[in-house]
């Protein structure tokens, strides 16, 4: 079933206005910063809220005039909202019961389901004796078990520790790519999700479509600093020039052009915060030709082996703990960034 939609709503003085597609057995990640309007694209989706104007369309039928019971929504929160007085079995028995199947029949279903996700054991178990994750596989059953034509994913790892977000993403992105049938959209913060689980990505920023495509090039590629933070990776916007990238203060970034970036048109400057190195701020020229970019450290943070700097301008460099020893770096302190000209791209920027 192909989603198609086009949404506006206005929320006090936010105002949300998207369009979009989702083909059939395809997952869409909506991206966005706080107050982006992730949550509330989700509720016009589910009909849990009224936009002030909505086409919302299932292989062509009308969803935007259906109440939330009769859209066949499946909807999947951070919060597995399973009923605490009912067992496993019958929490996810419960959606096919309630779209008329009889009871054995619903159970049998939710049997396979569970099977699925590999929580048939927990069947006759009450939610109260399971633990977040295995809760959250359950609540991906039932979700899976109504059948929906929409599936909804809303942060569904978002409460989950670090141990049992892999496990869940790894089931979701099994069950996802097994079963084919559902459009599903997914609100994620984490660029991981988005990379397991989303054919494309669409990433909202003050209500609108800042940035959309299919999830690997968006995410390797950023056009907008949010996207660039989320995947860590360092972006720098000016206007693209044939040597690279001059930015507003007519600093020049050297780099290679990527194929559709065009000489005089708004640009950014992408690479990887690995292939930073950094010297202190009064040192000689570091050799070979490199781009120098005068900085200042803001944090330090462990980022597994290695420590990610980060500096004011919101550029982040990786250095081994050892090298952060040897240059006695600290928050405040100036330093020079050095970046190969082969290891940075200049890509058209997105239309803000
Ligand atoms: N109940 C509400 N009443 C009025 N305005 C609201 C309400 N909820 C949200 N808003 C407005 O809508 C905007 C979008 O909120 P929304 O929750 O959709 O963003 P989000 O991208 O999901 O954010 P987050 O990542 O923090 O969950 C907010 O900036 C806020 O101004």
């Amino acid at each position: 079933m192909t989603l198609h939609a086009e949404i506006g709503l206005a929320r006090g003085g936010f105002e949300l206005s998207v369009g979009f597609d989702v083909p059939a057995g395809s997952v869409l990640a909506i991206l966005g910063p706080n107050g982006s309007g992730k949550s509330s694209l989700l509720g016009c989706l589910a009909g849990l809220l009224a936009a002030r104007q909505a086409v919302i369309t299932l292989d062509g039928r009308a969803l935007h005039g259906l109440p939330a019971h009769a859209r066949a929504v499946g909807l999947l929160s951070q919060d597995p909202l399973l009923f605490p007085h009912l067992s496993v079995l019958d929490n996810v028995a419960f959606a096919p019961r309630s779209k008329g199947e009889g009871r054995a029949r619903s159970r049998e279903i939710a049997r396979h389901w569970l099977a699925e996700v590999d929580a048939a054991e927990f069947a006759e178990r009450r939610p109260g004796a399971l633990s977040g994750g295995q809760a959250q596989r359950v609540a991906v059953a039932r979700a899976l078990a109504a059948a929906p034509d929409l599936l909804l994913l809303d942060e569904p790892l978002a409460a989950l520790d670090v141990d049992a977000a892999p496990a869940i993403r790894g089931l979701l992105r099994r069950v996802l790519s097994t079963h084919r049938i559902a459009a599903t959209v997914l609100v994620t913060h984490d660029p991981l999700d988005a990379l397991a689980l989303a054919d494309h990505v669409l990433v909202l920023a003050g209500g609108k479509a800042v940035e959309r495509g299919p999830t690997r090039e968006v995410l390797a590629a950023p056009r907008t600093a949010f996207t660039a933070r989320i995947a860590g990776l360092n972006l720098i916007a000016g206007t693209a020039v044939e040597e690279g990238l001059r930015t507003e203060d007519g600093a020049l970034v050297a780099g290679m052009l990527a194929p559709d970036a065009v000489a005089g048109e708004p640009a950014v400057a992408v690479f990887e915060p690995s292939a930073v190195s950094v010297y202190p701020a009064e040192d000689g020229h570091p050799g070979s030709p490199r781009n120098l970019i005068p900085a200042v450290v803001s944090v330090l943070e462990p980022h597994g082996p290695v420590i990610r700097l980060r500096t004011t301008s919101g550029l982040s460099a990786e250095l081994t703990p050892a090298a952060v020893a040897d240059l006695g770096l600290e928050p405040g302190l100036g330093v020079r960034l050095a970046v190969k000209a082969t290891t940075i791209t200049v890509h058209p920027a997105a239309a803000q």
